[in-house]
């Protein structure tokens, strides 16, 4: 294993009673890059992106981040997790959330305000942070549970649809920040069915009915199937992986 694999899956499968959900994933991810899992909604993404941050368990296989097999406690406050649904106490204000967690990653008063400051901008909630989070719209729940996984400078940030219902400026603008994280040498991975989210990562691997059908950059999975967009590329692995 090269020491540059943040996360190493191997052989992974999943199966929630009968159903089996994953389906032998074997994946490496490197640090420092923006890894997408494209797939469409049920494809296993969520489940995958569970066991990278340790809150599920394969049923096969193994699952190593930062060289320590998941689920590990100690890694897992190494890595910033945002799930796809919000997870936030809807009755205290965004700063008591924030407060909250800080208090739970172990942050101390000092780091926990520049903390909080930094992250509350860069989601652009500077001027709702003492509203209770029960009046906050879709958009402003998933910007502040972005905040939250952002709030012990986590070395993998692992993001699940992080942009549903945040309109396109601010999209851009997390985008962006992502890019700025990479190039602070965060590994980032992220979940989406959106293909020019998908478009903006280093690497991808697509996903349908719980197999990876391909992994590459974005460039190399267009070219290798000679098509112009990532969707049509996908449509093309996925029917190849019907003829297998
Ligand atoms: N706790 C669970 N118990 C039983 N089945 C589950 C459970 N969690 C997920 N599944 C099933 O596993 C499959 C994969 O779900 P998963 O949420 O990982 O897909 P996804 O690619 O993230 O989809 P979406 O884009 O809609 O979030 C689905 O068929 C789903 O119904």
């Amino acid at each position: 294993m090269s020491t540059n694999n943040c996360v190493v899956v191997n052989d992974v499968s999943k199966f929630y009673g009968t159903s089996q959900v994953l389906k032998n994933i074997s994946l490496e991810i490197n640090t420092g890059e923006i890894f997408g899992l494209l797939g469409p909604s049920g494809a296993g993404k969520t489940t995958l992106v569970k066991m990278l941050s340790g809150i599920e368990q394969a049923t096969n296989g193994s699952v190593k981040v930062l060289n320590d097999l998941m689920p590990n406690l100690h890694t897992m406050g190494r890595i910033g997790f945002m799930a796809q649904s919000d997870a936030l106490y809807e009755e205290l204000t965004a700063e008591d959330n924030l407060d909250f967690f800080a208090e739970i990653y172990g942050l101390n008063s000092s780091q926990r305000s520049a903390r909080k400051k930094q992250v509350i901008n860069l989601v652009n909630l500077n001027n709702d942070i003492n509203k209770p989070v029960r009046q906050f719209s879709g958009g402003m729940k998933r910007r502040l549970s972005l905040a939250i996984s952002l709030l012990h400078n986590p070395e993998i940030l692992i993001l699940d649809e992080p942009t549903v219902g945040i309109d396109p400026i601010l999209r851009q603008a997390i985008w962006d920040e992502l890019e700025a994280l990479r190039l602070q040498n965060v590994t980032i991975v992220v979940t989406t069915h959106v293909m020019d989210e998908a478009d903006k990562c280093t690497r991808l691997a697509m996903i349908r009915d719980g197999h990876i059908i391909a992994v590459g950059t974005p460039e190399a999975l267009k070219s290798s199937t000679n098509t112009s967009s990532l969707e049509k590329a996908f449509l093309q692995y996925g029917s190849t992986a019907l003829e297998v």
